[in-house]
């Protein structure tokens, strides 16, 4: 990987009763760290990061150190960034966290277990240059969450990407919106990009739990409200062309994750959801705001 390049690993899960989630991206190359931003060297390697949030009634959590080249360890089979890491023995993706939250310290402690019913096939191009290449590998997978800190347990389903990249995402793309739902057998995933070349690409995919892809009309436009905080556009498609946030889970000045309600592949679903302004990113000021709740440790 070269100057101005990232791959990061996605996982996202829901508990089988819809009250708890969570998030982890393991970054190489952290692509909205300021830190990495202002190197001149522009070494993805010299930013890693391990982003964890959780999504509770009791306990919502955001950690995201960012460290050193010393603090990464990459084979085919695991990435360890510091003290977490991710390992796959062929069946089971096993991610062990252990990371404090910023800017009051708190501890994230514990594993997160994917079982893969098999992958999809990949990757799709976001750019027109092949540059920024996302992975859909596993949409649906049963998930174990068993965390010692803050001391919770939950069973449900996680959706797993990968993404790798050349340059910056704020070089190619100026916002997107991206969901992913799971549907009776398998998920539906939109994928919505503006590049800054003008042009647009809306993806539309659908797959069968074992990662077989399936046929799936493109669904319409549905608008929904900004948030409350950052008033971040957010917007989706559904069949209907309806929509409805169930729960706002970050809302940030240039990047807004949400629960939704809508209806997909005439299955009525609940997808995660996400909008990112890569214009509001490249602002100094917001840049400035990211290091309270990305402290770097080297
Ligand atoms: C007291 C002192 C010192 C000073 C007093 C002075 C003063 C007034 C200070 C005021 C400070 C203020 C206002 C600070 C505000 C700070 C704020 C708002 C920080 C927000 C941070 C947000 C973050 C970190 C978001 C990370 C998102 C992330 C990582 C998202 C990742 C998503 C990805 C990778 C896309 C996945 C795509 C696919 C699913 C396809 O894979």
């Amino acid at each position: 990987m070269d100057r101005d390049g990232y791959v990061w690993w996605y996982v996202d899960a829901l508990s089988a009763d819809g009250r708890q989630g969570l998030t982890i991206i393991a970054f190489i190359g952290s692509v909205f760290s300021p830190y990495y931003a202002w190197d001149p060297t522009r070494d993805p390697f010299n930013h890693c990061a391990v982003n964890v949030v959780l999504y509770g009634e009791r306990a919502n959590r955001f950690c995201m150190t960012e460290r050193g080249r010393a603090a990464l360890d990459r084979e085919a089979d695991h990435i360890r960034i510091g003290p977490s890491g991710i390992d796959w023995d062929g069946t089971t993706l096993t991610i062990r966290l252990d990371e404090v939250t910023a800017p009051i310290p708190n501890q994230v402690r514990g594993t997160v277990r994917l079982k893969p019913p098999g992958f999809t096939p990949g990757p799709h191009s976001l750019d027109a240059d092949g540059r920024h290449r996302w992975w859909p590998m596993a949409p649906s997978s049963p998930v174990e969450v068993a965390l010692s800190e803050p001391g919770i347990n939950w069973r449900g389903t996680a959706y797993f990407d990968t993404n790798h990249g050349d340059t910056a995402l704020e070089a190619a793309f100026t916002d997107w919106t991206w969901c992913r739902a799971d549907l009776q057998d398998g998920a539906a995933i939109l994928y919505d990009v503006h590049r800054r070349d003008g042009t647009a690409q809306a993806l539309t995919l659908c797959f069968a739990s074992d990662g077989t892809p399936r046929e799936i009309t493109p669904p319409r436009r549905a608008a929904l409200p900004p948030t409350r905080f950052w008033r971040m556009p957010r917007h989706t498609r559904s069949d209907d062309g309806q929509a409805e946030i169930l729960r706002t889970f970050e809302d940030t000045p240039f990047y807004a994750r949400s629960h939704l309600a809508a209806t997909l592949r005439g299955e009525s679903v609940r997808p995660v959801h996400e909008s990112l302004s890569l214009t509001r990113f490249s602002n100094p000021l917001v840049r400035l705001m990211l290091p309270f709740r990305m402290p770097r440790r080297v």
